[in-house]
């Protein structure tokens, strides 16, 4: 962080203020700060060292003394007025070189509007202020009082009254949170002293992922997740791909391409052998979706910027590309808009000349998939095209056939007709008229915002830290597992950037996420919730077993069970009490484990007939205690989403695995992680592929052909859709995508196509497999051999 240059310390300096101090510590301290909270900054062990740019502090804010102590100069913002005009005067201190710490810092805040924060946490200060005689500077002295313990009580009168002066005493009460006494004296003669309650840095929970986590999830039973029905249509596009067709297929957003493209990978695997079927996709992302690799690391050709020539050499001199090329005999590739036609030409090229094989692409089946009415080519060059206008193209994928069912928005076939407007980028008057018809907000339901949509990354992660920074609770910081068998960590970390699910997760209680892992038919990738709480697994399956359908569980069950749960995690009963006090005695005798009261809160939701309803409640609830009491203490969230039925539904959310995976199945890059991530907004990009139930989406920013489509084609229905700044000029559409879909086929017309290109097949298919099976094989000889071979075979 640097504040060098500025007038003020601003609310961004503070963020930036957090991030320099992980630094040092590793765990990020967490800083409960208002709008409006006076910030003042502390430091320890000042020295002057050579000036790393991230510690180096505005010299009209802090000027250091000695070690362990500081002057405040100047008022960084409107808030310091208070101390201005009790004790601190202007002045302007020039720093005659610039000035960095040892990490050992501290932020206090306070809340500028008095008692504001204070009834809230019930920790209201009393600090009382000497007005100072002298026109000098105070210094805080931060060595005394410092380790003074946390105060809990709702008043608290400074531990030393203020000398005696003659200046007037004001007296004001500040809000402090974590609070940590310091003393602030004027060294001047009249001793005119502040009392300052500032904050301890308040660590939050991090909960860091471990292997042990990666080996659970391995070990557990595959969740049993119902299947789709696939339509007759996907169903006959598989059909086609075990043909061995070459394959492109498409059709609106919607139309569950992404879907099919599942099945059809789990399809054509089991009919080909072990590391034979590739999976790849034009961006990290897409390609995290489908378990694959991106199309230029799976094809190991690093950028694909240089000529056919140096890529082959390239490969070639990495024996696992090579031979994961030679023994290819499917390649699939999703979101094929994205991949630029040149680079789909120098592939072709590269495997016909790898595998001495003259077919189209070397003889490999290609599967492509993708819908270029949504985002382009990402190119560094201007003369990026299409894959569809490739050289290569007819040859590659001879069926090109489209989708035509929409499943996304099959609710509301009036806003499927608006979007396919906006699909083709010819807007009637009366569907912009419905357009602007949506402007209009959204209702809250449960309490869950309309997920935003933004053009760039960088508008996202604003949005979503400045709501979840409005949250007064506590953070919650999930740190994922990371692993990769690629040797260049490197690679491994690029390849964790692409990953949906982030490195280091914050919430809170109160946070709106999103679901970023297909769970079942009505909870998807793309399904909001709102963190409940966080507890552990057992108190969830207890939660589980007295709501809903359960509510009604008699007691003596429910202490039967959580007894032999104790028992079970070795710990001992005393036997000679009744059941009903064993648990709770023995809950008393355990390590001191404070249950939030918010975790009992979504017990509220619990029903019961019983006329004891209360008595009853009371019983679960020390139940509950007890459990949690005896749990690992490992928290998760717990969350309730909305489903894709319009029903809510409360999951504890666990961990998943994340994985890039090679050819032969083995993750090159993985990630432990919460499949979570913050969804008061998201990005247009990410969004891509979701279906999201509330969404807001302001056309206003979006530059890109297909990036309107992409945004209003995320949400189910008009119902929960709201568009701002609907303009019919600002949708754009490719007039080359528009011709290329005018030659594309139906599924029917593919089906028969396929057909009649089955019965021209001029070679018999086995011996066309044994040339390019012997090619390859050559491919792997060395010369001398393939000439040994060639001359035994005349
Ligand atoms: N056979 C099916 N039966 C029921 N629902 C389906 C079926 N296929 C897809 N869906 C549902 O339709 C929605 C869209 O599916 P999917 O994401 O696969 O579409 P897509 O064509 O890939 O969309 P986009 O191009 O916008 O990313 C999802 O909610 C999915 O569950």
């Amino acid at each position: 962080m640097s504040v060098l240059g500025r007038p003020v310390l601003s609310q961004a300096d503070i963020e930036a203020l957090e991030v320099s101090f992980t630094d040092d510590d590793k765990s990020e301290p967490s800083f409960d700060i208002d709008d409006d909270d006076l910030i003042l900054l502390t430091l320890k062990n000042v020295h002057r060292s050579p000036l790393r740019k991230e510690q180096a502090l505005h010299p009209s804010i802090l000027e250091t003394q000695r070690s362990e102590k500081i002057t405040i100069t100047q008022t960084p913002s409107p808030d310091w007025h208070l101390f201005e005009t009790t004790c601190i005067k202007k002045r302007k201190i020039h720093f005659p070189d610039p000035v960095s710490f040892d990490i050992e810092a501290q932020i206090s805040t306070f809340s500028s509007s008095p008692i504001k924060a204070d009834k809230k946490n019930n920790k209201v200060i009393e600090k009382q202020l000497t007005e100072p005689a002298s026109k000098e500077s105070p210094v805080i002295d931060l060595t005394s009082n410092e380790d003074k313990p946390e105060l809990t009580t709702s008043t608290q009168k400074p531990s030393t009254p203020p000398r005696s002066t003659s200046a007037p005493v004001v007296t004001t009460s500040i809000g402090v949170r974590n609070i940590h006494t310091v003393t602030a004296s004027n060294a001047q003669p009249l001793n005119s002293r502040i009392h300052l309650l500032t904050q301890i840095p308040k660590r939050p929970d991090v909960f860091q992922f471990t292997q042990k986590d990666s080996q659970e999830i391995d070990d557990a039973q595959p969740k049993l997740v119902k299947p789709l029905v696939l339509s007759l249509e996907q169903e006959k596009v598989i059909q086609l791909a075990k043909q061995g067709l070459g394959i492109f297929y498409t059709g609106s957003a919607g139309t569950g391409k992404s879907v099919l493209l599942r099945n059809l990978i789990k399809e054509l695997k089991e009919i080909h052998p072990q590391g034979t079927v590739g999976v790849a996709a034009s961006t990290g992302l897409a390609a995290c979706n489908i378990g694959g690799q991106t199309l230029h690391s799976f094809t190991g050709i690093g950028l694909g910027d240089a000529d056919v020539t140096k890529l082959l050499t390239k490969i070639r001199r990495n024996k696992k590309v090579r031979s994961r090329w030679l023994d290819l005999e499917v390649l699939i590739i999703d979101e094929i808009s994205m991949i630029d036609g040149n680079l789909l030409d120098k592939l072709n090229l590269i495997a016909q000349r790898l595998r001495k094989n003259k077919k189209p692409f070397g003889g490999i089946q290609l599967i492509v998939c993708g819908d270029f009415y949504q985002l382009p080519p990402v190119s560094k060059t201007q003369s990026a095209k299409f894959a569809f206008e490739a050289d290569c193209w007819d040859e590659v994928v001879p069926i090109t056939l489209k989708l035509s069912k929409i499943f996304r928005q099959r609710g509301d076939l009036e806003f499927i007709d608006m979007l396919n407007e906006v699909r083709n980028g010819r807007i009637s008057p009366r569907v912009e008229a419905e357009f602007q018809k949506l402007n209009r907000p959204l209702p809250v339901d449960q309490g869950i915002t309309p997920t935003e949509l933004y053009p760039t990354r960088e508008e996202v992660e604003r949005s979503n830290k400045r709501r979840l920074d409005s949250i007064p609770n506590e953070p919650l910081i999930f740190k994922s597992y990371d692993t990769g068998s690629l040797k260049d960590e490197e690679q491994i970390q690029h390849m964790l950037s692409n990953f949906m699910a982030p490195k280091t997760l914050t919430l809170k209680k109160g946070a709106q996420v999103m679901m970023i892992k297909n769970v079942d038919a009505t909870l998807v990738n793309g399904s909001v919730g709102k963190v409940l709480d966080f507890i552990d697994p057992d108190t969830y399956l207890f939660y589980k077993k007295v709501s809903g359908e359960n509510s009604e569980l008699e007691l003596d069950t429910i202490e039967q069970e959580i007894e032999a749960k104790i028992l079970s995690n070795g710990k001992k009963l005393d036997a000679s009490l009744k059941p009903s006090e064993k648990l709770i005695s023995n809950a008393s005798n355990l390590a001191k484990l404070d249950l939030d009261d918010s975790v009992f809160s979504f017990m509220k939701c619990i029903k019961s007939k019983k006329k004891t309803v209360s008595e009853d409640l009371r019983r679960k609830l020390e139940l509950i205690n007890t459990l949690y009491k005896n749990s690992s203490g490992r928290r998760l969230p717990l969350v309730r989403f909305l489903t894709t039925d319009g029903e809510t539904r409360d999951v504890l959310v666990e961990p998943e695995q994340f994985s890039i995976n090679d050819i032969d199945e083995k993750p090159l890059a993985s990630r432990v992680q919460l499949p979570l991530i913050l969804a008061w907004s998201l990005s247009i990009h990410k969004s891509q592929g979701q279906t999201l139930n509330h969404a807001r989406i302001d056309l206003r920013r979006v530059f890109e052909a297909g990036q309107a489509y992409v945004a209003l084609s995320r949400a189910t229905s008009r119902k929960g859709i709201q568009v701002l700044n609907f303009n019919k000029e600002k949708i754009r559409t490719n007039p080359q995508v528009e011709m290329f879909y005018q030659k594309i086929y139906t599924v029917d017309d593919a089906v028969e196509k396929a057909k009649i290109q089955q019965k021209q097949k001029p070679l018999d298919d086995a011996s066309a497999h044994n040339e390019a099976k012997e090619n390859s094989n050559y491919e792997r000889m060395a010369p001398n051999d393939i000439i040994k071979h060639l001359t035994r075979r005349r």
